[in-house]
């Protein structure tokens, strides 16, 4: 057992001492040690059954012969922070998540984890340090958030950023903006559609480090409690099997997470995450490999933002199973082992689904869309890549004046005031990992658009990110960034920029070779964002941060 190194011969009587302290006797101490580890927090209701749910893994682990220690990790919360200096704290929370799991495992040598998630980045946290680890490990998602209801119309957050955009264009009045705000989320669970947690929510089941079905349960389902008691129990069998994380995170795990993302018209964070998984697990992935897999596999599921259902819907409709089936059937999914069995076909076909109480789910030949949710482009404005989200629009061109911010508060006010004209190119620069620093989502401006209603005549390009909430023809993720030399900071109001999906480009006309770029001064001095910006990556390789 790794926790021998702890606990095990005469030099470790001052760890036992201590371990005794805390309950563990010698019985306890001869079992392995299994992390419970969560990001429970009571400032996010997507986090906020954590520390009830890991009770009952706790259970399932000690039932099963693990002795187990409870951590807590951190979250930030992205509905919270959005649109607030608060937002640069997100992506950085990822990494700071995944080095606070591998030091407080690795610190104490313990043998096993179960890692419970909730909010956006503590989910691809959990699967980096599984794969930073490679202990046996299962994921566990503590599950969607239900809708609201507004005037009898299912709601999630994203109908709340939209009214804030229509309030401002004086198409709702203060008493409706209110109205939604208290409709939208009536009680724990991570945001209802296929926003970012939803997603990679999904993203752990295909990678084979979640078991299928408990990740669709949400978060208040009456099912949950015996599927974390079952994740505990599932732990101690993948010890005793010996089958560690990288075991599932094969390459084929990367491309049917990649499917289901394409599959699910999923938030673009996928992309970035997806890359960050692969670095840890050592597996071979680049931001070119996401085209094709999204170019070749349909939306099939209609969901929220850009389609009509939420989570909840998706779950009573069976959920991740059936959109993996639907997928296996057309000949879309690879076979791997995951943390249940050693093969996810074999799982998917256990798997007993009856007919679906709303069509969430399409057949591959009758999809919502022929092509996946998002694109990889390059071109003169981002020679490294970047993405474009395709979810909820049909538009492949825009070609328009670029309107030129640094940074996101700028563009959002000059959008509320009615600056912004149907035609326009939105660019937002020095949002990226470095320059923010943090990469924050831009669902402020990206809902507030529409909201207004510009929607379907304005484009936006960015070196941030956006939420799985945001639909719309937008581009982010621009590699490099600006504060990084990207070309998107030599771009001056007015420059036509063309987004070109079927050619997968992106460029402006403006000849950029001579221009200099807007002067930029580092936003952070100090302190946490500060260490981030000179360790982080490109987002084009995930925004890893590397020593
Ligand atoms: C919906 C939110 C808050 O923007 C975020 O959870 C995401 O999906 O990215």
């Amino acid at each position: 057992m790794r926790s021998d190194t702890i606990k095990k011969g005469p030099d470790r009587a001052p760890a036992r001492a201590m371990l005794r302290a805390t309950g563990r006797d010698d019985a306890a101490m001869a079992k392995p040690f299994v992390a419970i580890v969560h990001p429970w927090s009571d400032v996010s209701p997507c986090n906020f059954t954590l520390r009830a749910l890991a009770q009952h893994v706790r259970k399932g682990v000690e039932a099963n012969g693990g002795t187990a220690f409870e951590f807590n990790t951190i979250a930030v919360t992205d509905g919270i922070s959005m649109g607030t200096p608060g937002m640069r704290a997100s992506l950085i929370s990822r990494e700071w998540i995944t080095d606070s799991i591998e030091l407080a495992v690795n610190g104490h040598h313990l043998d096993a984890m179960v890692v419970l998630c909730g909010c956006d980045k503590t989910i691809p946290a959990a699967a980096m340090a599984a794969a930073r680890l490679n202990i046996p490990t299962v994921v566990l998602y503590g599950g969607t958030i239900d809708h609201g209801l507004h005037h009898g119309k299912p709601i999630t957050i994203q109908e709340v950023f939209e009214a804030v955009g229509a309030h401002a264009a004086g198409k709702i009045d203060e008493n409706e903006l209110h109205a939604v705000e208290k409709d939208a989320c009536p009680g724990a669970g991570a945001c209802g559609g296929q926003f970012t947690a939803n997603t990679m929510a999904m993203i752990l089941t295909a990678l084979g480090l979640s078991p299928l079905e408990v990740n669709d349960l949400p978060a208040l389902h009456q099912d949950k409690n015996q599927a974390a008691f079952d994740c505990g129990k599932l732990v101690m069998d993948c010890y005793q099997r010996g089958f560690t994380a990288r075991q599932a995170l094969t390459p084929a795990a990367f491309r049917n997470a990649m499917r289901m993302l394409a599959a699910t018209a999923g938030s673009t964070n996928g992309v970035l995450h997806l890359l960050a998984i692969a670095h840890e697990a050592g597996v071979t992935l680049d931001l070119a490999d996401f085209d094709p897999i999204s170019a070749s596999t349909p939306v099939i599921a209609d969901l929220k933002p850009g389609g009509r259902y939420t989570a909840v819907e998706l779950s009573a409709a069976g959920g991740t199973a059936r959109v993996a089936k639907v997928l296996k059937d057309g000949g879309l999914l690879e076979d791997h082992p995951t943390v249940e069995n050693a093969s996810i076909f074999a799982a998917l076909d256990a798997t007993e689904l009856g007919e679906q109480p709303e069509p969430v789910v399409h057949p591959i030949a009758s999809p919502v869309k022929p092509r996946g949710g998002f694109a990889i482009l390059s071109g003169n404005l981002a020679p490294e890549g970047c993405v474009v989200k395709l979810a909820g629009h049909g538009r492949m061109r825009h070609e328009g004046p670029a309107r030129v911010f640094n940074g996101e508060p700028a563009a959002f006010a000059a959008l509320q005031a009615g600056k912004i004209q149907a035609g326009d190119v939105v660019v937002i620069r020095y949002e990226g990992p470095a320059g923010a620093p943090g990469m924050p989502e831009m669902l402020g401006v990206t809902a507030a658009l529409i909201g207004r209603g510009l929607g379907s005549d304005v484009a936006l390009i960015t070196d941030g990110r956006f939420s799985g909430a945001t639909h719309g023809l937008m581009v982010g993720h621009i590699s490099p960034e600006a504060a990084r030399g990207g070309p998107l900071g030599q771009l001056l109001d007015g420059d036509t920029v063309i987004i070109d999906v079927e050619n997968r480009r992106l460029d402006t006309t403006a000849d950029l070779g001579p221009r200099p770029t807007t002067p930029f001064n580092p936003r952070a001095q100090s302190g946490v964002l500060a260490k981030y910006a000179r360790l982080v990556s490109s987002a084009s390789r995930g925004a890893i941060t590397e020593a």
